[in-house]
């Protein structure tokens, strides 16, 4: 769906910010560019809408040469978000989204409900769309971007670092909310980001790009972190590489077991093991310490917080994430409605991993 055959990229200052260099996109998957501050990501990006005109090499997008085509006309079929979402400050959050489908053509009504349909898709109130930009949180703002880019239904999404400017936790509620948005909506994404996390979490294929605009590696994630092409991708994906691998180890081998629980507003006795407390639905909130029992009925401020819990058959890094946060070593497990189903250990995590190898060495 976009190819970079051979592109080039030198500035009039002599800089050469990509080097020659040729990549395939696939259609109806999120790719992301990834690589240190000024290794090209954004000039290669920004040549598939014709922002950059290559120095020399080409640029296909669904088989046309970008050349060939009006840049207004080309930019139409497709969407660019950018770092803090560039809405223009004195139109409605409404008027910002039907910006594209006005100019193409459609009437501003029609835009409009257009509009307000889009909120709902990238997760926002409808009351929102009467207000400004500057009236919106970070993280909102980033969801109108990414709504506004939608609105003239464009096969190709570009997105620049476009979740770098919100905190860690409204930015993964965003990368989460991509995912979603990508399984309903199959586009073909191009994602810049310097965050090798981010390109791991949001990409079906990463390319890693170092100075000078050269592609080092481009892998599926799970194969980026398990044999890294060279020491520069090697020391860009991190040390702790084989823990975040686990994020792609299949967990179907984890058995959860059972422990001790106790109910929310039971009384109980002085017990020697840990015990999990939850409450009338069965979600767990949180433990009871060994030797503690309670005279009148248990409430939350008696329990000792828990650590992180595991959904069951997701991937086996949240496994051991939460055998290792709880403070009992008992890592909870739940189900999709977040009811306790059992617990499991560090080391029944690490065994599920030895026979995922084959067998103890
Ligand atoms: N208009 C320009 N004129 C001259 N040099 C430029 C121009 N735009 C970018 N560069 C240089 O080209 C190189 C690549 O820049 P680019 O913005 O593509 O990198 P990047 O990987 O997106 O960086 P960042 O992550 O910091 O945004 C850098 O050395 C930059 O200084």
């Amino acid at each position: 769906m976009i190819e970079f055959q051979a592109v080039r990229k030198e500035y009039d200052n002599g800089t050469v910010a990509v080097h020659e260099l040729s990549l395939s996109v696939q259609s109806g998957t999120i790719t992301v560019l990834v690589g240190p501050s000024g290794c090209g990501k954004t000039t290669l990006m920004r040549m598939v809408n014709r922002m950059i005109e290559p120095s020399s090499g080409t640029v296909l997008v669904g088989g046309a040469d970008v050349r060939d085509r009006d840049p207004a006309q080309l930019r139409r079929g497709i969407g660019y978000v950018i770092q803090q979402a560039g809405l223009f400050p004195h139109r409605t959050v409404l008027d910002n989204i039907a910006t594209v489908p006005v100019l193409s053509g459609a009437s501003r009504r029609a835009a409009r409900t257009r509009a307000g349909e889009l909120l709902e898709l990238v997760g926002l109130p409808q009351h929102l769309g009467s207000r400004y930009p500057a009236q919106l949180s970070g993280g909102q703002q980033q969801r109108v971007g990414v709504a506004r880019a939608l609105a003239a239904d464009p096969p190709v999404l570009l997105m620049d670092e476009p979740f770098s400017a919100v905190d860690p936790v409204v930015r993964e509620g965003l990368q989460d909310e991509l995912l979603r948005l990508q399984g309903e909506l199959d586009k073909t994404v191009l994602f810049v980001t310097h965050d090798i996390d981010e390109a791991i979490k949001l990409g079906e294929k990463v390319a890693v790009l170092r100075q000078g605009g050269h592609l080092v590696q481009y892998a599926e994630p799970d194969d980026l972190l398990a044999e890294p092409a060279d020491d520069f991708v090697t020391s860009f994906v991190g040390r702790d590489r084989g823990y975040r691998r686990l994020s792609f180890v299949d967990s179907d081998g984890v058995r959860p077991k059972p422990v001790c629980t106790v109910d929310l507003g039971e009384r109980t006795q002085p017990n020697p093991e840990w015990r999990l407390a939850l409450d009338a639905a069965g979600r767990p909130r949180g433990w009871l310490p060994p030797g503690t029992g309670v005279d009148g009925p248990l409430t939350e401020d008696q329990l000792v917080a828990g650590g992180s819990l595991y959904t069951e058959h997701t991937s086996l890094r949240g496994a051991l994430d939460a055998a290792l946060s709880a403070p009992s070593g008992l890592g909870v497990v739940v189900d999709d409605d977040g009811r306790y189903v059992g617990v499991i250990t560090a080391r029944h995590v690490l065994d599920v991993l030895d026979q995922q190898r084959g067998g103890v060495p």
